[in-house]
């Protein structure tokens, strides 16, 4: 019997049951059709039955399957079929494309999950004993294909699930720093803190089925970085087992002790060795929380708002604005007034709306912000205040927190969505880049050039748009969405959409990922964002770090495969 350890369904995001509805949203497919020319079809799908005959044979050494158990015990190591499909993929979109196809490409020989410290290095010490390759296995949540196995790997290789290495070990509370298990997912995590009274805010929109590993191994950010800080700060120490030896990092608030090592597992995506353990830094749950909501007239007055804010250092837990497109995508997925409030609630929209337009407002191009305080009630109010004056003096107005209360309650659907429209036959993704606030519209106007571009060059209509999120003291973070009809050849389709966004980042002054982490589908950038040498200092380190290459080789650098190279 396999641990009892939660994974997403082995064909697309998140549980199975739950879907992206667009049938109790009216506007939703007119607005699918003016952008996409496309007309929706009612969802078909409820589930992919998951069919064993579909799966080659595990080829797994007998003297390797006798080591791991030997390591471990039976029923923590499989050669299941749907356990081998569940750790062969993450979450991209192209391998989600294929797999719910049946089309399943590399797959581990074996899963193993260890639950200490000793089992992991076991289990790295078989892998180098037999030449295999171990990839560790957080929540299979990434989408920088930092999962996707080389199909021309010719040794074993063994997914190490992490879900056994789980729990909240510790809370020191004079300090604020959580003990915690690296395979622990985000919701087991936050019950555990908030029945203790603290949390610790890191909010991804993956956060349902991340583990707290994986967001070291990404260097993940939450949509509440504004205030908690993105999983490099959060990271305060860590236990890492390699194949050598085990490195402790103890907990401090900052160290002069050389070049960081903590800074060098964060984003190391399973290269360095597995990480096992991690102090993590928490926060009393706050005494209140508010999410405001404020519609700007257009993309740069909002910018200059935020900007504003960042630059007074008016401290908030997140500043989100959507651009005009966004705006009108998120007005799209509102439901259907059934009850007399949200009818009320309608007409007072409708309200909105007129005034917006009496002010002369294009409400395509008005974008929808919200911003979130939490601390003490009297803090709360102060600042609310201050960020109220700045939007003012932006031509924005307060829509209260109504909109924001959906915002919170809404966060974590919308994953959902990229399956609904592989079904209809459309690649929808996204991209998230950071820059200087001096660059940052530069950015904006260079995605939105190259992605329709791209799209003229498909020959159809395509879909972008974009909010920002987390600030910075020098810049935020932009994150586009991006969709179009699939044609005969969707992923070579995709990877020329993707790839003219990632390079415009990279051609204004951004980064190639601000939270995605590089996997395989942005190592063919790396150069240009850290140099020629800064690459081949990292190969140094790969290389030394792991002379065998035994740990989820190819990714970040020297990636295999790239986005032009399919599936098998
Ligand atoms: C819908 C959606 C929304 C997302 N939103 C966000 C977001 O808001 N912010 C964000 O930061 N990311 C986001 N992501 C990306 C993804 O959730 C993150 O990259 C996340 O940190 C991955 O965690 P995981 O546990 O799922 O890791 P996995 O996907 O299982 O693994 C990712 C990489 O880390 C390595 N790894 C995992 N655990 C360990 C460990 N314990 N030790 C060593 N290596 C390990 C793996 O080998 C792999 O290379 C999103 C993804 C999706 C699909």
């Amino acid at each position: 019997m396999t641990p009892d350890v939660k994974h997403m369904k082995w064909w697309g995001w998140g549980e199975e049951g739950v879907f992206f509805n667009y049938l109790n949203k009216p506007q939703f497919a007119p607005f699918v059709k003016k952008a996409l020319d496309i007309d929706l079809r009612p969802r078909k799908i409820d589930t992919i039955a998951f069919d064993p005959d579909t799966v080659p044979d595990s080829t797994l050494p007998d003297d390797l399957a006798a080591a791991l158990v030997a390591v471990t015990s039976p029923d923590q190591v499989s050669v299941d079929p749907h356990e081998r499909v569940v750790h062969g993929h993450g979450s991209s979109v192209t391998e989600l494309l294929h797999v719910s196809r049946g089309d399943y490409g590399r797959l581990p020989e074996v899963v193993v999950y260890p639950a200490t410290d000793t089992e992991v290095a076991g289990v790295l010490a078989a892998a180098v004993e037999h030449d295999a390759v171990v990839v560790p296995y957080g929540g299979g949540t990434n989408i920088a294909r930092s999962l996707q196995l080389d199909p021309a790997e010719k040794r074993p290789i063994i997914s190490l699930d992490t879900g056994l290495l789980s729990g909240l070990r510790e809370l020191d509370e004079d300090s604020g720093l959580a003990r915690v298990g690296g395979g622990m997912q985000g919701p087991a995590l936050e019950e555990a803190l908030n029945d203790r009274g603290w949390t610790l805010g890191h909010m991804p929109d993956s956060f349902t089925h991340s583990t707290v590993g994986g967001w070291a191994a990404t260097r993940s950010s939450g949509m509440q970085s504004d205030k908690y800080g993105d999983i490099a700060g959060i990271v305060r120490g860590m236990t890492v087992v390699r194949p050598a030896g085990t490195v402790t990092l103890r907990p401090v608030p900052s160290e002069s002790t050389g070049p960081s090592l903590r800074e060098m597992f964060i984003g190391s995506e399973g290269r360095l060795g597995v990480i096992t353990e991690l102090w993590v830094q928490v926060h009393r749950l706050p005494a209140e929380r508010v999410v405001v909501a404020y519609m700007y007239p257009e993309w740069k007055s909002a910018v200059a708002a935020i900007r504003q804010i960042a630059a007074d250092e008016v401290p908030t837990t997140f500043v989100r604005i959507s651009d005009g497109n966004e705006t009108g995508f998120s007005l799209a997925t509102q439901k259907a007034a059934t009850t007399l409030k949200k009818k009320l609630e309608g007409k007072a929209q409708a309200g909105l709306w007129a005034v917006m337009r009496r002010r002369g407002w294009n409400t395509d191009q008005m974008c929808i912000s919200y911003v979130c305080f939490e601390g003490l009630a009297a803090d709360v109010a102060a600042r609310r205040k201050a960020v109220d004056a700045i939007a003012r003096r932006h031509g924005a107005l307060s829509l209260g927190t109504g909109p924001g209360a959906l915002y919170d309650q809404k966060k974590f659907d919308t994953p959902y969505l990229r399956d609904f429209l592989l079904e209809q036959d459309v690649m929808g993704d996204v991209s998230e880049t950071a820059a200087p606030w001096s660059k940052l519209n530069g950015v904006h106007r260079a995605v939105y050039a190259a992605a329709e571009k791209a799209f003229a060059q498909l020959g159809r209509k395509g879909w972008i748009m974009s909010h920002l999120s987390h600030s910075y003291h020098a810049g935020a973070c932009l994150y586009f969405t991006f969709a179009f009809k699939a044609g005969e050849k969707p992923d070579a389709e995709y990877a020329l959409v993707k790839t003219a966004i990632q390079q415009a980042f990279v051609d204004a002054g951004g980064t190639l990922s601000h939270h995605h982490g590089v996997g395989m589908e942005h190592a063919p950038w790396m150069e240009q964002v850290v140099s020629t040498e800064g690459v081949a200092l990292m190969r140094s380190l790969f290389d030394a770090a792991d002379p065998g290459a035994h740990l989820n080789p190819g990714k970040v650098i020297d990636a295999p495969l790239t986005l032009f190279d399919n599936l098998e």
